[in-house]
């Protein structure tokens, strides 16, 4: 299968849906989060970066509210996911924790993953988490999203992750073992599909919704998964997850749906950060700075002559060389005053000038697009 295998996987995504961790009666299944724990374990031992996204806290939380067995309105939502989120925090914590594998939280809103400044802040904390060797957990802030602003499925919400994190695969745990021609509930013989490499019109048209139940979602949502995740350049998987030890399963090569990405990762992110962002800023760089830039390198403050425009952290900007050739798009890792003021500084030298420990790239390597990658 297109060369790709999850042994190669550096970084990975997994996310589990509610009809997984949560039984009818709305309780965590503990056995089976442990069991995918030993999964992580393993994942972590062969050095592999992991970030979980699971869904649940509405499942677990209603019953505790008396809000079980019945269709709930949006705060009765929000209020059964307030409580639902702590226990399956803690739910986490006692599997990973078994390992001694650290488990962090983090809540994020649509406008976290889609404003670029919030994305890149939520994107540096979750760095920082699987540098520190932690994994974080991730879900959707649904206490404080409102129907308007929400995912509501965190099938896209994942896959927004995975790109934002640059993950070489995301792998969808579901009640499912992939996309077939058809639901596979309706159509007991509809064909399944090991692999797909574009997502066409027909492909969209065998999804179908969630069951009745406490999913939400279904094909449909898994597909625009595979569409965020692929054009991001991360491979994405659907996986059945009822039996215990799914990662392991698909590490040994088991059944599944592989979504896979047109282009090398890396060119597709660059793609998306020189296709899609308006730049709203330019840097005039030295003749050292801009080969650096031609060999992969990130862009640092000393290479930087001249700033210019109104931009904040996280905001696409220009880079140009002296002669005034467009050299690359990327993502600012400071604002325009504070660029300013580290331009032509040695890396050393951030830290005293700010007041605090800044970062050493302008534009880091992983931000930064090549004009003529991009043209
Ligand atoms: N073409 C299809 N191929 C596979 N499953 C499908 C298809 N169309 C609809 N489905 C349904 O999607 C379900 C998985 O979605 P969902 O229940 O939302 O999972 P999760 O809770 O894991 O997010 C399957 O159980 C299946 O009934
Ligand atoms: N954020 C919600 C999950 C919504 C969702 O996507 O559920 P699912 O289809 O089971 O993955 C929660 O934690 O209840």
């Amino acid at each position: 299968m297109s060369g790709f295998s999850l042994q190669q996987a550096k970084r990975i995504v997994i996310k589990i849906g509610s009809a997984l961790l949560v039984d009818e009666a709305g309780h965590v299944r503990q056995g089976w989060l442990n069991a995918l724990a030993d999964d992580i374990a393993v994942l972590k031992r062969m050095g592999k970066d992991v970030l979980v996204v699971s869904s649940g806290s509405i499942a677990v939380g209603r019953r505790h509210l008396g809000l079980a067995g019945q269709s709930l309105k949006l705060e009765e939502k929000q209020a059964s996911a307030a409580t639902g989120q702590i226990r399956l925090a803690h739910a986490y914590q006692q599997a990973l924790g078994h390992y001694e594998i650290t488990v962090a939280q983090i809540l994020v809103t649509l406008a976290d993953t889609e404003e670029r400044r919030r994305h890149l802040n939520a994107r540096n904390t979750m760095l920082q988490l699987l540098s520190l060797g932690a994994v974080p957990v991730i879900n959707e802030n649904d206490t404080v999203a409102t129907e308007e602003i929400r995912y509501g499925d965190n099938d896209r919400l994942a896959a927004r992750v995975a790109t934002m994190v640059s993950a070489d695969a995301l792998i969808l745990l579901s009640d499912i073992d992939g996309l077939y021609a058809a639901d596979p509930r309706k159509n007991p013989d509809a064909e399944h599909f090991p692999e797909v490499t574009q997502i066409t019109e027909e492909i969209e048209a065998m999804a179908g919704d969630a069951p009745e139940g406490i999913s939400t979602g279904g094909m449909v949502t898994k597909l625009a998964a595979a569409k965020i995740a692929v054009s991001g350049g991360c491979h994405m998987a659907i996986a059945l997850g009822t039996e215990k030890h799914p990662v392991q399963h698909l590490l040994d090569g088991g059944r599944c749906t592989w979504f896979r990405p047109g282009d090398r990762p890396m060119t597709a992110r660059k793609k998306w950060i020189a296709g899609t962002l308006k730049t709203v800023g330019e840097v005039v760089v030295d003749a050292g700075a801009a080969k650096a830039l031609m060999a992969g390198k990130s862009l640092l403050p000393a290479g930087i002559r001249k700033v210019a425009g109104r931009f904040d952290r996280g905001d696409a900007i220009q880079v140009t060389d002296m002669d005034g050739r467009k050299v690359a798009v990327g993502l600012a890792a400071y604002g325009a005053e504070e660029a300013e003021r580290v331009i032509g500084r040695k890396t050393s030298e951030i830290k005293d000038i700010l007041g605090y420990e800044g970062r050493m790239e302008m534009i880091h390597a992983d931000d930064l697009a090549l004009q003529d990658a991009v043209e």
